[in-house]
């Protein structure tokens, strides 16, 4: 199967998280992007949707799926979002999509995280992919400069990035994340730092890896 094909797979697999009558929190991605296809096949069964960037909310409307304002909303059941890594335990590296502050936001409104991706994306210890994060422009150097001295990191700007939110995405590359929670913890505080891509405290209770034998769901 292609890479394609799995994320249509686990797309499609994610409506069986989706609760009935309920608002549903909905992420970014190419993965994502599956998902709403499908979801749009039971609009009339979920009360909405509370999106997690302009492209989602775009693709929602145009399918006819209502979305909600998320301080409207002061829970809801599910989330579903893709990633660029999870491991193990379900911690995951998100933001490749540069949406990662929203995703955290609509990530905390929600019971259940459920991740859908395909299986390239299932690794022992995260940090081969870029770790994201938005930060405010004018912190850009002194986050990188501390990325380098507090982890031993490579950092640079995202060229050509502005997120919704209006600041940029800092990569960074080079990083053995084997303490998710205390990462976070710690980027998160640097002055200039909206979010890091590092999902501990919101991390997945489920994924639905899409695999060439079917969707093998890991519970976490
Ligand atoms: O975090 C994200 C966007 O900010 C995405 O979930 C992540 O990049 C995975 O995307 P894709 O499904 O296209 O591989």
């Amino acid at each position: 199967m292609t890479q394609d094909e799995l994320k249509a797979l686990v797309g499609q697999a994610a409506l069986a998280h989706v609760v009935p009558g309920a608002i549903v929190g909905v992420g970014t991605g190419s993965t994502v992007n599956c998902f709403i296809d499908a979801l749009a096949t039971m609009k009339d069964r979920i009360r909405g949707a509370v999106s997690s960037s302009v492209k989602s909310t775009e693709r929602l409307q145009a399918l006819g799926i209502p979305v909600l304002d998320s301080n409207t909303v002061e829970s809801i059941p599910v989330y579903i979002d893709g990633a660029d890594e999870i491991d193990h335990q379900g911690f995951m590296i998100k933001g490749g999509g540069a949406a990662l502050t929203r995703e955290k936001i609509v990530a905390d409104l929600a019971d259940r995280f459920v991740c859908i991706a395909d299986e390239s994306k299932l690794v022992d210890v995260l940090g081969a992919f870029p770790l994201p994060v938005e930060v405010i422009p004018m912190a850009a150097a002194q986050v990188m400069r501390r990325f380098a001295s507090v982890y031993g990191g490579q950092a640079s700007v995202r060229a050509g990035v502005t997120t919704d939110n209006g600041n940029i995405i800092v990569d960074v590359r080079g990083l053995k994340i084997s303490d998710p929670l205390a990462m976070e913890a710690e980027v998160n505080q640097w002055p200039g730092v909206v979010t890091v891509g590092i999902f501990g405290r919101h991390k997945a209770k489920v994924c639905l890896l899409g695999t060439s034998q079917g969707v093998r769901t890991l519970d976490f």
